[in-house]
């Protein structure tokens, strides 16, 4: 056993929604002015002080603050800078509503303020809001949430350690204005946040956590220059308070040895998810730092294996460590406590509140104490828990290369789609769901309830199938969809419906602002018991001649978004599931479905951060897996994929590879930046470029949706073009969801007639 310094146990962040998502209700019932921001405030102090307290219960020795956010932490960091566009500074709104513009959008008697994109939290189902920065922007700290917060635990009798998002990760997930760079916020942020830790260390902070995850990314030596002088430069204004400087999601290997040299008094790292992590410390960590070792996973729900986190720590040539996470608790559900599984599978998860144990026990048994804690530990992890699925198993080992490709090909297939479907030059579709509104969820708790049985749920579905099947034909859409009123989630319905699956009752993980996911649990092999969406589909089908398109959910998105099995490769499990929505595809396009819609939105996730490790591995199974599932249609079937929120710039060959027949993805957030990439690298596959941001209420105007086509129409062309919103409609109402369709299927008709010279062509 090594030497030990004050062992102690921290966090990097824990879950703010509330175990009963109780900010979400509160946050949504402002929004809709049913409670005042006094109110949504209150919850927001009662959360943090039921957590904080948790934490000191749990026995965690330092415990985070400012890990609590309305929204978004990154909005938070920007916000409390007052970085934020002039027009909603200068507005008269609240400051509370003008947070809220920027997280939403705001259409009003203040002004017209469109939402800032959001985008994936590095590779996991988070997402932050993308800040904006133009000439107009400087940052200043003049206090505000993070010291209001640090008080407000003080108040408590709890000292906890404040954390921010550091000025390099905000640079780096930050977008600039025409004729500014990163640079030009280098002196302005060196001394807001100097200013910031002088605030708070002159109220008694003893540590402030800054974290930048983004030095886990390939760095070229201008930006670990960048890194190095920031820092050097703001460290030498601290005092008595300790800077721990926080990584998490992969290792920090092209800058770990400069760090070292510079003033921190912690350094956070990942020894889960940071493969040379491991390697790092051992070619050296000064004894004048703490090591703040990331050994429990902040992003599974999997017991930690004790023997082998204890070899780890045992092998680390270090005098100071602190035990940590890996990341924030953020991405796991609250507690697996209440959860109604048989004593012998709750035993192998660890949500939340139940890392904090294993914390705490990692720590009596590194200081030899409570031995027997390790031979329960080790019982978990002695035999298998799973019965495999023989049969399955023999099905993968006998693919061979043609189940992975589809004939004929590409160019083939278009000329009989183009015969079979007779579509009109930018088709118009939605991306799948339409609004979720109360009465659609209260029908589910209905049923859930034995309230409502399930004839009358069905039939209470297949009636909002015919309004929206009909309400498609009125406005004139050319591709419809039944709307997905029956799911729940599109990641968590399919988990419920296929064998070796778990799923929770309450195991909420927020994905961004107000909105959670219950991400089920891949426990043992998946196959699929019976068809899923057919019925709905072929119902929806029955009521119109128009195509309406099957919407089901790909391998790589369900795996991903799901909680991952770690005793077998997330490659046999992707195939597993493949199989099991090849058969879903199969079955559909027998029932009358002529187009599908196979949704891959998640199709980055697991792909490394730093393109140094990408070796192209993970995308050598993720696409053939996606190809499995469509390669069996007949060429008349034409298929569609649909990806959000992420960067698909250096991916865009793999997708091509997919070999969908048309593709929507999000882009009018991102500043359509994607057509300049679809261009250079003459893609292929049929594309839809979302014309408008589905996340935010505001309802875009026709002229907005004109000058997104036109900005389309000169990269791409035109008759490979279709027109959609940039998601799904599911978190909107029903009036601007519809407001916002009748403005693009207009828009669509303008920009047709413009194309055929005054011909309407609808
Ligand atoms: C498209 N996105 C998705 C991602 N990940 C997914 N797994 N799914 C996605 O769709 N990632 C990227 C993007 C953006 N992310 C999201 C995530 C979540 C939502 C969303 O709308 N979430 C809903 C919850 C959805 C759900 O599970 N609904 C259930 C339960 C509804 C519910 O809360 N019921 C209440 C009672 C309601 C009543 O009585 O009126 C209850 O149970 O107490 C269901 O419909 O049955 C959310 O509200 O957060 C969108 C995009
Ligand atoms: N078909 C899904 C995709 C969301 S990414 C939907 O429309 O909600
Ligand atoms: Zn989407």
């Amino acid at each position: 056993m090594k030497e030990l310094f004050n062992m102690t146990t921290t966090i990097v962040g824990f879950p703010r929604i509330g175990a009963q998502r109780e900010l979400k209700f509160a946050t949504e019932k402002y929004f809709r002015n049913q409670i005042t921001a006094k109110d949504l405030r209150k919850v927001g102090k009662e959360l943090r002080k039921r957590h904080w307290l948790e934490l000191q219960h749990a026995g965690i020795e330092q415990i985070p603050s400012n890990d609590f956010s309305f929204y978004d932490n990154l909005l938070d960091t920007t916000f409390l800078f007052n970085a934020i566009p002039v027009e909603i500074k200068n507005s008269s709104l609240s400051n509370l509503d003008k947070y809220f513009a920027l997280a939403r959008g705001y259409q009003g008697e203040e002004g017209d303020f469109k939402a800032w994109p959001m985008k994936k939290w590095f590779n996991t189902n988070y997402h932050y809001l993308v800040p904006q920065l133009t000439n107009d922007n400087s940052f200043q700290y003049h206090g505000g949430k993070i010291i209001n917060e640090f008080l407000e635990a003080k108040e408590l009798g709890i000292i906890t350690r404040p954390t921010i998002i550091g000025p390099f990760t905000l640079l780096k997930l930050s977008e600039f204005g025409i004729g500014v760079t990163a640079e030009d916020f280098t002196q302005n942020l060196l001394t807001a946040y100097g200013d910031l830790i002088a605030d708070l260390s002159a109220n008694g902070a003893k540590w402030i956590q800054i974290d930048e995850p983004s030095l886990v990314y390939d760095l070229t030596s201008s930006e670990i220059q960048w890194v190095y002088d920031f820092y050097q430069r703001l460290l030498t204004k601290k005092d008595k308070t300790k800077i721990l400087l926080q990584t998490y999601f992969g290792d920090i290997r092209d800058i770990y040895h400069q760090l070292l040299t510079l003033d921190f008094d912690g350094i956070g790292l990942d020894f889960i998810e940071g493969k040379e992590t491991k390697k790092l410390v051992e070619s050296g960590f000064p004894e004048d730092k703490v090591l703040f070792a990331g050994i429990v996973n902040g992003k599974n729900i999997w017991r930690n294996n004790y023997q082998t986190t204890l070899n780890l720590l045992d092998s680390l040539p270090i005098k100071k460590v602190i035990l940590s996470t890996s990341c924030s608790l953020l991405h796991v559900p609250y507690t697996v406590s209440a959860e109604p599984f048989a004593p012998n599978i709750k035993k192998h998860f660890a949500f939340a509140s139940e890392k904090l144990t294993e914390l705490k026990e990692l720590d009596l048994l590194q200081q030899n104490q409570q031995l027997g804690l390790l031979q329960t530990n080790q019982k978990l992890f002695a035999a298998s828990r799973v019965e495999e699925n023989l049969e399955l198993h023999q099905q993968i080992e006998k693919l061979t290369e043609t189940d992975f490709i589809r004939k004929p090909d590409f160019e083939e297939r278009r000329l009989k789609q183009e015969d079979a479907l007779h579509l009109p030059l930018l088709p118009t579709t939605t991306i799948g769901s339409f609004p979720q509104t109360r009465e659609v969820k209260h029908a589910r708790v209905a049923l859930r309830k034995d309230e409502l049985s399930q004839a009358e749920y069905d039939k209470f579905i297949k009636q909002h199938i015919q309004e929206c099947i009909k309400w498609q034909e009125d406005v004139g859409f050319d591709v419809l969809v039944h709307g997905e009123f029956e799911r729940n989630d599109m990641v968590e319905y399919f988990g419920q419906r296929l064998s070796g699956y778990l799923f929770t009752k309450n195991g909420w993980v927020q994905s961004y602002g107000t909105r959670a996911v219950k991400p089920p649990i891949i426990w043992g092999d998946v196959s699929r018991k019976e068809p899923i969406t057919v019925k709905w589909s072929a119902y929806a089908q029955s009521l119109t001649n128009k195509p309406v398109k099957g919407m089901l959910t790909g391998p790589v998105t369900i795996l991903n978004w799901s909680f991952p099995r770690e005793d077998i490769s997330l490659e046999e499990s992707t195939l597993q599931i493949a199989l099991a929505i090849q058969a879903e595809v199969l079955d559909l396009e027998k029932n009358g479905i002529n187009i599908i819609q196979i949704d891959e939105a998640a199709l980055r996730e697991k792909l490394p951060l730093r393109k140094s490790d990408w070796n192209s591995e993970y995308l050598d199974w993720a696409i053939p897996a996606f190809r499995l599932v469509h390669s069996k249609v007949k060429a008349t079937t034409q298929i569609h994929t649909h990806m959000c929120y992420s960067e698909f710039g250096d991916i865009i060959q793999a997708i091509d590879q997919m070999d969908a027949d048309v593709i929507s993805f999000e882009a009018s957030r991102s500043n359509l930046e994607i057509l300049q990439q679809l261009q250079d690298k003459h893609f292929k596959t049929l594309v839809g470029p979302g014309v408008y941001d589905i996340h935010s209420p505001r309802i875009p105007t026709k002229t907005e949706i004109i000058n997104e086509l036109h900005q389309i129409l000169a990269k791409v062309p035109q008759q490979n073009i279709w027109v959609n919103p940039d998601c799904g409609l599911k978190t909107r109402g029903e009036r601007e969801a519809k407001a916002s369709l009748v403005n693009l299927t207009e828009a669509t008709r303008i920009i047709r007639r413009e194309l055929t010279d005054g011909q309407d062509t609808n």
